[in-house]
């Protein structure tokens, strides 16, 4: 039995999938109405699901939590009680603004008795949703989560296995914030190349920031942190993507749709320049969310950069 809390893109998705081997419990805020989640139209949750937006009817032994990072902390937070102790899978990639903690590091925080995991990787919401062929890193620091690969694999969804939390926590978080500068790129009508050329200083920003926390650099050249970089950065189906656009064309985005990569790149900025680590892509898109500097200023600020060895 799972329970998943957070009824949006991707809980809904993960019940959708998960509802033909597994009972499943989604709780949300809001119900689905008609069958549906408001974000996640088009896709039909099976009556085998059971919707409650009662939270302590839905816990079982093992639960997703599937909000976003930036609210993560408060709701862990209210309910630590009730969930600790039980196996904890967080599904949110982002760094929390106000603490400069991961996801699993709130968890820890608020629920220190919960075994933690993290499931992040590749998969948008409606392919998940579809059946369509996903595959995804599971990662815990320190416990055995076989059993809980099994559980959470279907024929379709298939989960590889890590050790290294924090880098599949860091390259999911950090993967958003270079989709949000491929958006620009092509938003403001740089082009592809330039689109390429960020992807790949991204991912070095990305891979030297995790080392510097711990992380190995091959789990950031896996599903979690190439893989989901390479489908975040190219594809119009990612928010982030779109907010990237968005700036960089200038228009206006939707504050409602959940954007990790905003906030996360301020976090990652301010802890970079803690602790001197050179994240100069982050620097501009934390800058650009903010609204401290326009699109020309940035791109000039990063072609100004000394030269030096790839
Ligand atoms: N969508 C995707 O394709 C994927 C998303 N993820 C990650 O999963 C995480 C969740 O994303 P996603 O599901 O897409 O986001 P959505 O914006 O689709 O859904 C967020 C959900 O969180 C709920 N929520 C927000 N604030 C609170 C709160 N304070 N208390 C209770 N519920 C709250 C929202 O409720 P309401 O609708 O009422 O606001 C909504 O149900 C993110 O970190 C994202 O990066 C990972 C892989 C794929
Ligand atoms: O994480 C995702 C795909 O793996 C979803 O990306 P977006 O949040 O940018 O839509």
């Amino acid at each position: 039995m799972i329970s998943i809390l957070g009824g949006g893109a991707f809980g809904t998705a993960l019940a959708v999938a998960l509802s033909g081997s597994q009972k499943v419990t989604l709780w949300s805020r809001r119900l689905p109405v008609g069958g549906q989640s408001p974000r996640l139209p088009g896709v039909t949750i099976p009556a085998e699901v059971r919707c409650t937006d009662n939270l302590d009817s839905a816990l079982s032994e093992t639960v997703i939590l599937a909000l976003p990072t930036q609210v993560l902390g408060g709701f862990v937070g209210a309910h630590g009680a009730s969930l600790d102790g039980r196996t904890l899978v967080n599904t949110a990639k982002g760094i929390d603004l106000e603490s400069g903690e991961s996801p699993s590091g709130l968890i820890a925080r608020a629920c220190p008795d919960a075994r933690i995991a993290t499931l992040t990787g590749p998969s948008f919401a409606v392919d998940i949703a579809r059946g369509q062929p996903t595959a995804l890193t599971l990662a815990c620091a320190d416990e055995d989560i076989e059993d809980l690969q099994h559980a959470l694999s279907t024929p379709v969804l298939r989960l590889y296995r890590s050790d290294d939390l924090r880098g599949a926590e860091l390259g999911g978080a950090l993967k958003n914030v270079v989709a949000i500068a491929a958006g620009i790129a092509i938003g403001a009508g740089l082009g592809e190349s330039a689109r390429a050329a960020l992807i790949t200083r991204g991912f070095a920003e990305m891979t030297r920031f995790a080392t510097r926390h711990g992380a190995r650099p091959e789990t950031l050249a896996g599903l979690s942190g190439l893989g989901d970089l390479v489908l975040t950065a190219t594809s119009t189906l990612s928010r982030n993507y779109r907010y990237g656009h968005a700036l960089g064309a200038g228009k206006a985005f939707d504050a409602a749709i959940t954007v990790e990569g905003a906030k996360t790149a301020q976090a990652v900025s301010r802890i970079a320049a803690a602790r001197g680590i050179a994240m100069p892509i982050a620097d501009a898109v934390a800058e650009l969310a903010q609204g401290r500097a326009s699109v020309a200023e940035s791109i000039l600020e990063l072609l100004r950069r000394p030269l030096k060895e790839e």
